[in-house]
């Protein structure tokens, strides 16, 4: 007997062949975050993808860092969803272990007494524990190699406190790269930093982002947003606002009103 297959079978052999599509690296979906009677984040859903730049900006207060600690499970949310590789994000940071996702702080915390690679290599001794000598001497190189690649190895051995701040700012770079991170928040990277450094910066954000990483950043520096992000989530007071290709979001009035500082056509 000759069968013609129903809509519903049809859609079904159609979904099964198509091929799968995979899952983001970071979701957002529905993010409430409140901090008493404040509300900081409200709703707020986006996507980063594997090896996609995607930078949050707006105005002072509207939520960045909030983002951010949420991803980190340093605040708790009030509702939302969040999945990294598709999984949960953690409720606590220290749920972050073993999920290949790295942050720099907008106040460094480098350890000041501590030399450059001591300091990078604090996040491969805390995942390898007490660690045997072998483990050591691998994480050394490692550690080395990230310092390298930063332009910073011939400050292996200089305690932090002794360097400026651009350099310390590459000392916190390469603290959150040498575990080699699936997902990378950078917290104002190039803030506090000369065009020079900027251009080296994004020159690595980039390598990064080629290589798989997924980076998400939040900044004010809208010349090196523009020139690094593949997308930009803009925040206003903890909702967003617009979401879209660096030149999308430009042209976008709501953004110029808000954020940009560039009063919109009447
Ligand atoms: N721990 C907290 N307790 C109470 N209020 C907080 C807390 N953290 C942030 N907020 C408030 O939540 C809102 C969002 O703050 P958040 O630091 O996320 O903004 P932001 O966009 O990162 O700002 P900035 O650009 O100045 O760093 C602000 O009104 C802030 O005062």
């Amino acid at each position: 007997m000759n069968h013609t297959p129903s809509d519903a079978e049809q859609t079904s052999t159609a979904a099964s062949a198509a091929p799968s599509v995979p899952e983001p690296r970071l979701r957002v979906d529905g993010l409430t975050v409140r901090f008493g009677g404040l509300t900081a984040l409200d709703d707020v859903s986006f996507e980063v993808g594997r090896g996609e730049v995607v930078a949050l900006i707006g105005p002072n207060g509207a939520g960045k860092t909030t983002v951010f600690n949420a991803i980190s499970g340093l605040v708790r949310r009030a509702a939302g969803d969040m999945r990294i590789d598709g999984a949960p994000a953690p409720a606590r940071p220290t749920g972050l272990v073993g999920r290949r996702v790295a942050r720099t702080l907008q106040g460094l915390g480098l350890f000041d007494s501590m030399s450059v690679l001591e300091n990078v290599l604090v996040p491969l001794e805390a995942r390898s524990g007490a660690g045997g000598r072998g483990r050591r001497g691998d994480a050394a190189e490692q550690a080395s190699g990230c310092l390298g690649r930063l332009g910073i190895a011939h400050l292996a051995a200089v305690p932090v406190a002794a360097l400026p701040y651009p350099e310390r700012k590459r000392v916190a770079l390469a603290r959150a790269l040498v575990t080699d991170p699936d997902l990378l928040l950078l917290d104002e990277p190039a803030g506090g930093l000369g065009e020079e450094d900027i251009d080296t910066l994004a020159e690595v954000v980039r390598e990064v982002a080629a290589s798989g990483c997924s980076v998400l950043l939040v900044e004010h520096h809208v010349d090196f947003v523009m020139g690094v992000a593949d997308r930009i989530v803009v925040l206003d007071f903890g909702r967003v606002i617009a979401c879209g290709t660096p030149d999308e979001v430009r042209a976008d009035p709501r953004v110029e009103e808000a954020y940009l500082g560039i009063e919109p056509a009447a």
